[in-house]
């Protein structure tokens, strides 16, 4: 099976809230909350793709990102390589364009059972970059 490229952006506001999206019903990992983003097309580099999957799904223009992670996940029916980013610059008003629901929640109240087993390394190390000592 083919490795699939995956852009994911973690848009985090200057309150440390962090805007997820739900999977639609009928999508691999349906239901499950997520960062927005998608497949890497031919062509492009995984920023590119994020640039472009923000403004399809989520209806902004990301204007600064900075790599935090990429990783290497195997679901039972596919393998995946995600590229994380954190979003913190855009235009606009992230809202769910593809009739995802959506909502701000603050990076602390992340809870990993309610998102894709493979970003569970990716909200340890949230938690522990923007902890408020
Ligand atoms: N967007 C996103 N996808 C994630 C996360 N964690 C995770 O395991 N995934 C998986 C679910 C999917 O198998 C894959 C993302 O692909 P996708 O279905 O969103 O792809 P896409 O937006 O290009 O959608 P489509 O055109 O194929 O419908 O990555 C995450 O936090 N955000
Ligand atoms: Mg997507």
């Amino acid at each position: 099976m083919k490795r699939i490229e995956i852009a994911v952006g973690i848009i985090i506001n200057s309150e440390q809230a962090i805007f997820v999206t739900q999977r639609l019903k009928g999508s691999h990992l349906a239901g499950y909350w997520e960062f927005p983003g998608g497949k890497v097309e031919s062509g492009e580099d995984a920023r590119q793709a994020l640039k472009r999957e923000l403004y399809e799904e989520v209806g902004i223009e990301m204007i600064h990102s900075i790599p935090l992670k990429t990783l290497e996940y195997d679901y039972p029916d596919r393998q995946l390589t995600l590229h994380f980013f954190i979003v913190d610059g855009w235009e606009g008003q992230p809202e769910g364009r593809e009739g995802q629901v959506s909502r701000w929640i603050d990076v602390s109240k992340l809870n990993v059972a309610e998102f894709p087993e493979a970003n569970q390394p990716v909200i340890v190390e949230l938690k522990q970059r923007y902890r408020i000592e």
